[in-house]
C-alpha cells in the first residue's frame, strides 16, 4: 500500500448492507482490504424480498465459508409448472439433473432475513471491516487518488470518510448512483403486481399446489411459489382499476388468495404492491466509483434472479477491485466490470422480459395463441427448459480475445475423491486464476509444466476416478471430463469468479492463453480521471 492509501480511512467504503453490500464487504474483507459498509437503516429488513438463488451464487457463499450457516434457510426450489388459458399445462421449468455441475442443487428458495443477517455476521467478523448502521451518504467528491464522502451519523452529525473506491449498493433509488450521475436505460418492461407472503399452517400445506406454478390466465395471472418450510409466495398481476396501497390492505389480500387459502390456514407475512420494471444503468461507474445490485439494474423477478444479479456483480467485481487494489492490474481493469456485467444483465432481462410478457397476456385470444405456440415450440407436448439454459454467458470484457468453445461460461465444479471422501473441486484448488487440465490428455504433463513457470496461477490435472495418473486430481462423476468432451478442448483458464477465460484444444493453444492472461489484466486503458498518482507515475 502505498503512503497516499495508508492514509485515506479505507480502501472501500460500500454503501448498502444488503445481500450485494454483505457479500462484497465479505470478499473484501477476506482479502485484507479496509472496508466501511454503512447503511441508512439499522437492521436487517425483517420480510423475505428475494426468494430464489441459484448454484453460482451457493458457489461464492460457499467458497467465503457459510455454506453451513445459511443451510438450515435454504431448501431446493421445485419445478415451476405453466399453466394456459383453460389450464391446461404449457411449460415447465425446472433445474438440470445430476450430476450437478457445480455440485449443489442448481436453484433453492430461501428465508432472506436469516440468509442476510449470516452475510452480514460473516462480513464484520473480519477485523479489517467495519460496519455502521443508521449511516446516511450526503455526498461524495473525487480527487485522483480517493473519493471523499461525506457521511450523516447516527446522532445526526456530519464527518467526512475518504476511500479509494466507494461501491454503491444502495439499492433501486441508488443515492450513489445519483450523486455519481449515473443514469438508468429503461428496457421497456412495466406491469403492477401485488407480491404476497404467507407463512402456511402445517394442515393447510398439502391442499395447496406441491410445484411452484404461474397461472397465466389472462383474467389474472397469478404466480405461485414454494418457500422453505411454510413459506409460500403468491405474486399476483393487478387489473386496471386498482389501487396498489389498497389491495395490500389484509381484507383486499385474503379475497384474492381465496382459492387457496382462508385467513385461517396461515398468517399473512408480507403484502407489497410493486410496478415489475427492467431497467439497467448506462454507466456502471464513474471514475472510483462503482454501483451494483439493485441500484445498477432491475428487473421482473420471473424466474427469480434478482439477488442473484446482484450477488454477481459483487462477485465479479471484487477480484477485480482486489487486482487494482494491490497493483496487480491497473484501474482500466474496472472498466471490464460494467462491460461484462450491463451485456449479461441486458441479455438475461430480454429473456426474463419474454417469459413475463408470456404470463402476463391479458388479452384471452392472444393468450390463446401463446399457449398453442409455447406447446408447439414443446412438438405438441408442454415445453421443458432448464432455469440454467435460460442464464447466458459472459461475452465481452477480461476475457480472451479469441473465439474459443466455453468462454465466458460459469467452470464446473466436480467432485474430487480425496482419502476416501468426496470434496468439491474449488475447496482443492482454491478460488484464484486457475489452469484445470483435461488429465487424459497426452500432453497433460507437458502443460502442467507451461503453468509452473506462472505463479499468479495455479495448476491441476483432473482425470475420472480410477485412471491412476500420478499428480493427477480423480473427480468421482465424470462431470469434467464430459465437460472437456462436449467442448473439444484440453485446458481451461478460470477467472477468481469461475467465468472461463479461454480454453485451449492443445498444449501451444494453452501457451497463448497464459501469455494473453496478463495481456489482459494489465492491457486495459485506464479513464484519465480515475488513475491515481501512482499509476500515472512513470
Ligand atoms: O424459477 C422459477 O421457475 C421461478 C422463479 C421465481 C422466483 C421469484 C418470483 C417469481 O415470480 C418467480
Amino acid at each position: 500500500m502505498t503512503d497516499t492509501a495508508a492514509a485515506l480511512d479505507c480502501d472501500v467504503l460500500v454503501v448498502g448492507f444488503g445481500p450485494t453490500g454483505a457479500v462484497a464487504a465479505g470478499l473484501l474483507g477476506r482479502l485484507g482490504h479496509r472496508t466501511l459498509v454503512i447503511d441508512r437503516l439499522t437492521d436487517v429488513y425483517n420480510k423475505p424480498r428475494a426468494i430464489a438463488l441459484d448454484h453460482e451464487i451457493f458457489r461464492h457463499l460457499d467458497n467465503m465459508g457459510l455454506a453451513d450457516a445459511i443451510s438450515p434457510y435454504i431448501e431446493p426450489f421445485t419445478a415451476s409448472e405453466h399453466f394456459g388459458v383453460d389450464g391446461q399445462l404449457i411449460r415447465r421449468i425446472d433445474m438440470v439433473a445430476k450430476p450437478y455441475p457445480l455440485g449443489y442443487t442448481p436453484s433453492m428458495v430461501f428465508s432472506q432475513p436469516a440468509v442476510e443477517a449470516e452475510l452480514r455476521r460473516h462480513a464484520t467478523g473480519f477485523s479489517n471491516v467495519r460496519a455502521e448502521l443508521g449511516v446516511e451518504l450526503l455526498g461524495l467528491v473525487q480527487a485522483p487518488d480517493r473519493v471523499e464522502a461525506c457521511l450523516k451519523n447516527s446522532d445526526g452529525q456530519n464527518r467526512s470518510v475518504t476511500a479509494r473506491y466507494v461501491l454503491g449498493c444502495d439499492g433501486a433509488s441508488s443515492t450513489v448512483r445519483q450523486i455519481a450521475g449515473l443514469a438508468l436505460e429503461d428496457l421497456i418492461f412495466d406491469e403492477p403486481w401485488l407480491v404476497v407472503d404467507v407463512r402456511v399452517n402445517e394442515d393447510a400445506l398439502a391442499r395447496l399446489p406441491q410445484c411452484s406454478a404461474q397461472f397465466c390466465n389472462p383474467a389474472r395471472p397469478v404466480s405461485f411459489l414454494i418457500g422453505p418450510k411454510n413459506h409460500r409466495r403468491w405474486e399476483i398481476m393487478l387489473l386496471p382499476g386498482e389501487d396498489g396501497r389498497q389491495m395490500e390492505r389484509p381484507e383486499n389480500v385474503w379475497k384474492l388468495l381465496a382459492p387457496w387459502l382462508t385467513p385461517q390456514d396461515g398468517e399473512l407475512w408480507r403484502a407489497a404492491s410493486y410496478r415489475f420494471h427492467a431497467l439497467v444503468a448506462t454507466e456502471w461507474r464513474n471514475g472510483r466509483i462503482l454501483i451494483a445490485g439493485d441500484a445498477a439494474h432491475q428487473q421482473p423477478p420471473f424466474i427469480g434472479q434478482g439477488m442473484c444479479q446482484g450477488l454477481r456483480d459483487a462477485t465479479n467485481l471484487v477480484w477485480k477491485l482486489d487486482h487494482v487494489l494491490k497493483g496487480v492490474s491497473s484501474d482500466g481493469l474496472l472498466d471490464s466490470y460494467g462491460i461484462e456485467r450491463k451485456q449479461h444483465v441486458i441479455e438475461l432481462t430480454g429473456k426474463i422480459k419474454a417469459i413475463g410478457q408470456s404470463i402476463c397476456e391479458r388479452d384471452p385470444a392472444a393468450a390463446r395463441r401463446r399457449d398453442a405456440q409455447i406447446l408447439a415450440d414443446g412438438s405438441g407436448k408442454p415445453q421443458r427448459l432448464t432455469r440454467q439454459e435460460i442464464i447466458p454467458p459472459l461475452r465481452a470484457g477480461c476475457l480472451s480475445q479469441h473465439e474459443m468453445p466455453a468462454r465466458g461460461t460459469l467452470f464446473p465444479q466436480p467432485r474430487i475423491a480425496r482419502g476416501g471422501a468426496a470434496r468439491l473441486l474449488d475447496e482443492v484448488t482454491g478460488t484464484g486464476w486457475r489452469v484445470l487440465i483435461d488429465g487424459r490428455s497426452d500432453d497433460a504433463a507437458f502443460m502442467l509444466s507451461l503453468c509452473a513457470a506462472r505463479p499468479d496461477v495455479s495448476a491441476a490435472a483432473v482425470v475420472p476416478a480410477g485412471a491412476g495418473l500420478p499428480n493427477a486430481l480423480e473427480e468421482t462423476e465424470g462431470v469434467l471430463a464430459n465437460w472437456f468432451d462436449r467442448h473439444g478442448v484440453v485446458a481451461a483458464v478460470v477467472r477468481p469468479d469461475h467465468y472461463v477465460f479461454g480454453t485451449a484444444r492443445n498444449a501451444s493453444g494453452l501457451g497463448d492463453l497464459l501469455r494473453e492472461i496478463e495481456l489482459r489484466r494489465r492491457d486495459v486503458r485506464p479513464t484519465q480521471d480515475s488513475r491515481s498518482e501512482m499509476e500515472r507515475t512513470p
